[in-house]
């Protein structure tokens, strides 16, 4: 899905890449009572800064709340303009739900916490908007979900849907509640670096569920960190000395580790089956393939890019291709992974050939600005941007990493392969972490042994 039109973010001072949508998930109170919650009417919970327009009513709905049967519904309202469902924290969701926060917002629609009177549980609902076009894509949504928890026998790395109903012309999608995602770890941190061995932890789960998807033909196209979560909201706080760009003073900082590596992807509303035509963008800015850019058409090894850019950006704190533009894009790439294979180059399709010049990028020729080529020439190789950041194991990483972002898509590591490389099977590295769940038949779930 394209996802470059993002306007503003709540944290742009502090954020250089602009994201499509603001966070809310780890930020908001883990749970509030009945009380607390009255409190938050008329305010999107949050860190306390406005993230817009906000779709959870104003205070005098509290009113109705309090005099609400616990079993009741309230009173229909129109959506707002974009086909978002509006309503009050307290609220049920049919008679089965109750809504106890709002938690995240994607293109969809809203992910609200609530209360299953049911299973006693609290759960992620996924409110989709109330158009045409959203409500078939979450049609298609539900069908991956319930392919991949038929098949998913480990409950591996796959978010699992409860449940979906449709109420009010809004598709709910009824998941089981998550933690915070890795971008919200990364952002809490200020853009420092996980641990190497965090890294490979995270790294083996995600190519994990992506193997798991590509064996049943599907392509999951949109990874990225704000679509793979923890499975636990806890963390331990350790010191960390480093000095980053974003915190350059030097001292002591704390940086937040989970106290459980175990993830889940979540967000299959992009998701393709391999029979479909594939000329359509795809992926987020960040973590698309040089493939879907030169409009060569794309498969299962857009996924592994993106796996490739997520696991540099974990190691770096930053998202490694920070851009909004295709030419800037495929030379940042040039520059960290060396020149692009002329045969890919001389296939661009008539969107993307303006960007080739006799058979080479039209770069710098081509450049928007100065700052451009600027923020080009800034970025290192990639083995030198990951001695930077990865005391031991580097040698490993880098390899893998040349095997997820090679150019060709046909040379590309399979998820197979890379779960094969050394960097995840040699027996020195098993050392590092300490696995807690294995023997619960989470594997690897694993807690990581702060050193
Ligand atoms: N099961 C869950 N548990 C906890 N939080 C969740 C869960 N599912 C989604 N979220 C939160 O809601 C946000 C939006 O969810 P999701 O990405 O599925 O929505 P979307 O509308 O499909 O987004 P996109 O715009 O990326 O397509 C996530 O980034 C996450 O913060």
């Amino acid at each position: 899905m394209e996802m470059d039109y993002l306007t503003e973010f709540p944290l742009a001072h502090m954020d250089r890449r602009p994201r499509k949508k603001p966070r809310f998930a780890w930020d908001a109170p883990q749970s509030h009572s009945k009380a607390q919650s009255e409190l938050f009417y008329g305010q999107d919970v949050g860190i306390g800064t406005s993230f817009g327009p906000s779709r959870v009513l104003p205070d005098h709905s509290n009113l109705f709340v309090k005099g609400l049967a616990q079993k009741g519904s309230p009173p229909w309202r129109e959506d707002d303009k974009d086909g978002h469902y509006m309503f009050a924290l307290g609220e049920n969701l049919t008679s089965r739900y109750k809504i106890q926060r709002k938690i995240g917002e994607g293109t969809f629609g809203q992910v609200l916490e609530c209360w299953d009177r049911e299973t006693k549980e609290m759960v992620a609902i996924k409110v989709v908007r109330s158009i045409k076009k959203y409500r078939e894509a979450a049609m298609i949504e539900i069908d991956v979900l319930h392919l991949l928890g038929k098949y998913d026998r480990t409950g591996s790395r796959c978010v699992q849907i409860r449940n979906w109903f449709d109420y009010r012309n809004h598709i709910c999608i009824v998941f089981e509640m998550l933690g915070p995602s890795l971008y919200d770890f990364l952002r809490k941190n200020n853009y420092r670096s996980f641990p190497v061995d965090l890294v490979r932890e995270l790294g083996r789960q995600l190519l994990e569920c992506v193997a798991f998807m590509h064996d049943m033909r599907l392509i999951h196209t949109d990874l990225k960190p704000e679509n793979i979560l923890f499975v636990s909201p806890e963390f331990i706080k350790v010191p960390d000395y480093k000095v980053t760009s974003r915190s350059p003073r030097e001292g002591i900082f704390h940086k937040r580790l989970p106290k459980s590596s175990a993830i889940k992807v979540i967000d299959f509303g992009s998701t393709a089956y391999e029979h479909q035509e594939h000329n359509y963008i795809v992926s987020t800015r960040h973590y698309r393939a040089p493939e879907v850019i030169l409009g060569l058409g794309w498969s299962y090894p857009c996924d592994i890019w993106s796996v490739g850019c997520i696991l540099v950006e974990l190691c770096s704190g930053e998202a490694l291709f920070q851009t909004h533009e295709n030419l800037e894009h495929l030379a940042m790439m040039e520059r960290v992974l060396g020149p692009l294979p002329q045969h890919m180059l001389k296939r661009a399709d008539h969107h993307a050939d303006k960007y080739v010049k006799r058979g080479r990028l039209d770069w710098p020729e081509g450049a928007a600005s100065r700052e451009s080529i600027k923020a080009v020439l800034k970025l290192p190789r990639l083995q030198n941007l990951i001695m930077q950041h990865v005391d031991h194991s580097a040698g490993d990483l880098i390899d893998l990493l040349q095997g997820l972002l090679r150019y060709d898509p046909v040379h590309r590591l399979t998820a197979r392969e890379a779960l094969r490389h050394p960097f995840f099977t040699r027996d020195h590295y098993r050392r590092c972490y300490v696995c807690t769940d294995r023997d619960a038949g989470q594997r690897p779930g694993a807690s990581i042994a702060v050193i």
